[in-house]
């Protein structure tokens, strides 16, 4: 069987917006609510194709990268490799991603992306890997809507190129990552360090390059208008909250599942799956939120392919359905009611595995408990229940 492609994404941020106006520097500052870099690597970070992120940085912006990549789900968190210090020119910034990324065992394709992109999609990301795999080097482009016109120094018109041969071409840029890294020394060695893009770096170079199909919504923030339109997304989302209860009884065992973590106990639950209250109660509560039924209409105790299932699974496939809608999940917390066992010392390794089965950061994870003070089926030791809530937010068009 042959080895699965090394895919890397070099991220660019290290640029200072002047364009953008005062303020935070653009890749730090806030589109519906959540970072621009922070959605870059998000997204970045959830696409099971790429093994490793690099973000080139500012020397200025360690505190902003810090707050920014703590805030991310474990699972993008773990592709992030330290980041490099960036150049004076974006050229620069790239190319010192790009040595970084030589050292070791080199990617086989890389893509290379704006920072000051936030809006781009799965799609977007795996047609651009695809377009590397076929053809080497391919950057995405949409058609222009006006008409451009080439002019002198004057501002006289010199030329008209005809506007269906045209195309305003963005990022992520997908290369085989040696053509381009050589491509990038040769620019250095040339003298050359003004190409604005990679594509048209490699251009230069004598490679073929290809255009395919990029989305309009993958706008660059570069004026301050472009963040002011951009003010849609966070006016446009709606906060959903909904809850989600379950109960498992007791029986004889040694151990019990709660919050994805294994806890030794003097008894076990009776279940189907693992019988783990609170991913149960957590699941359906994302399903709520999303109105999509509740964890049996998905996983239906009667099939035997969910007998003895961890229950992360369950978690996980809500969380995504929330992602597929395009939406965000803000919160998700838990209340278990048992006289025992003792959740306290369990508490963090449980926001760990939720967070990581939701891919969502551990901030946004609560875990609480109580006793029912021996009062009802919990207080009898006979069973123990979760209640939960989830807070997410949909694209108002889809809610
Ligand atoms: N020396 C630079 C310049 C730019 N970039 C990055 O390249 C991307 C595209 O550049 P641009 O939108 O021009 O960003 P800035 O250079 O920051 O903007 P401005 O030109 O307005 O200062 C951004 O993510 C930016 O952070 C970079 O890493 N290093
Ligand atoms: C790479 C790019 O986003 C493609 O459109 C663009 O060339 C970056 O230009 P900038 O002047 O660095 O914003």
């Amino acid at each position: 069987m042959s080895e699965p492609s090394r895919i890397a994404a070099l991220v660019v941020a290290a640029g200072r917006g002047a364009r953008a106006g005062a303020g935070d520097p653009k890749q730090y500052r806030l589109v519906g609510g959540e970072s621009v870099l922070g959605r870059v690597l998000a997204l970045l970070g959830a696409h099971e194709a790429i093994d490793r992120i690099l973000v080139v940085t500012h020397p200025d912006d360690g505190d902003f990268y810090a707050r920014t990549t703590t805030a991310l789900a474990p699972a993008a968190r773990e592709k992030l490799l330290a980041p490099v210090q960036g150049a004076a020119t974006r050229q620069g910034s790239v190319a010192a991603g790009l040595a970084r990324l030589a050292d070791g065992a080199a990617p086989e394709i890389v893509l290379v992306h704006d920072a000051a992109r936030p809006f781009l999609t799965p799609d977007l990301v795996s047609r651009a890997i695809a377009a590397a795999q076929a053809h080497g080097a391919a950057i995405p482009g949409i058609s222009v809507v006006d008409t451009i016109k080439r002019v002198d120094e004057t501002g006289r018109v010199v030329e008209t190129p005809p506007r269906a041969t045209l195309r305003a071409v963005q990022t992520p840029q997908a290369f085989r990552f040696a053509p381009l890294a050589e491509a990038h020394r040769t620019a250095v060695a040339a003298g050359r360090d003004d190409f604005t893009d990679d594509g048209a770096l490699m251009e230069w170079a004598g490679h073929p390059v290809v255009v395919f199909a990029g989305e309009a919504g993958n706008v660059k923030l570069t004026h301050p208008q472009d963040f002011a339109a951009t003010g849609g997304p966070e006016t446009r989302m709606i906060t959903r909250l909904a809850t989600g209860f379950d109960v498992h009884a007791f029986t004889v065992g040694d151990h019990v599942w709660l919050g994805g973590v294994r806890i030794p106990h003097t008894r076990g639950v009776l279940a189907h799956s693992d019988g783990d209250v609170v991913l149960h109660a957590l699941t359906d509560a994302l399903l709520g939120a999303l109105a999509e039924g509740d964890i049996g209409t998905h996983f239906p105790p009667s099939d035997p392919q969910w007998k003895s299932a961890s229950s992360d699974r369950f978690l996980a496939f809500a969380a995504e359905r929330v992602r597929a809608r395009g939406g965000i999940i803000d919160l998700l917390d838990a209340t278990i009611l048992a006289e025992a066992p003792k959740v306290g010392p369990h508490r963090e390794a449980m926001r760990e595995a939720i967070a990581r089965a939701a891919d969502i950061p551990v901030s946004r994870v609560s875990i609480k408990a109580t006793t029912t003070e021996k009062l009802g089926f919990t207080g009898r030791g006979e069973g123990i229940a979760a209640q939960a809530a989830a807070t997410i937010r949909l694209p108002e068009e889809d809610a």
